[in-house]
């Protein structure tokens, strides 16, 4: 039996496990629910779901996994994308945090109805992310030895996750934040250089989250 990843029709919570799969060449069965409003998980999935959403794995073994950040951890960890190193382990976890208080700011901002207040809020999003985060990880993998990762001088799910994160802002929002940080620029082209992952941009479904 093959791997299962049950999740919407969009990147999402899942689109990390999905790139972390296509890095290390692993097939696996990519199950979409459509992403129709209201946002509905259809019954046979959801007796599945052990916390009644998605994103749930089915593994090799029938095994489940439920949690996007324990499903991404757990093949980030079975291909060798976490630092042996406790520390450096420890600070891909701070990152991937980190990504993720970002990534939850911008979603925010979709819901919000009205087109003027929805500008007016991607604007602030925008000013109070380079800040906060943005800022601070450009200055981080700049200072790296090779420029170009997070954490030690490898290739992490950190920098998978970042890459995700600011290629999620471009689909939603439309906003390329590369251009205004070179470091970040070359942490998410040496991700995107990676074959299995390459490959899959080329054949993942075009969403629009
Ligand atoms: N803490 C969970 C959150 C999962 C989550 O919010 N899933 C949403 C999709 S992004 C979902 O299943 N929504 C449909 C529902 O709740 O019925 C995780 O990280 O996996």
């Amino acid at each position: 039996m093959s791997i299962k990843l049950y999740y919407f029709d969009g990147r999402g919570l899942a689109e990390p496990t999905r790139l972390i799969l296509a890095y290390a060449g692993v097939e696996f069965e990519d199950i979409r629910a459509p992403l129709d409003l209201p946002v509905t998980i259809p019954p046979e999935i959801k007796a599945k779901c052990t916390w009644g959403q998605v994103p749930l794995v089915e593994l090799e073994d029938g095994k489940k996994l439920a949690q996007s950040l324990a499903i991404t951890r757990y093949f980030a960890k079975k291909h060798s994308l976490v630092p042996e190193d406790i520390y450096e382990a420890a600070l891909c976890d701070e990152y991937v945090d980190s990504i993720r208080e970002f990534l939850q700011a911008w979603y925010l901002v979709t819901h919000e109805k009205d087109p003027e207040k929805r500008q007016e809020k991607r604007a602030e999003v925008l000013k109070s992310t380079k800040q906060r985060f943005f800022d601070v990880f450009e200055s981080i993998v700049a200072k790296s030895s090779e420029g170009k990762h997070l954490v030690g001088n490898a290739l992490t799910w950190a920098d998978i996750y970042l890459t995700h994160g600011l290629n999620n802002i471009e689909l939603v929002h439309e906003i390329n934040l590369l251009n205004d940080y070179p470091a970040l620029k070359k942490l998410s082209e040496n991700v995107l250089q990676q074959k299995g992952i390459q490959a899959w941009i080329q054949r993942r479904p075009v969403t629009k989250f």
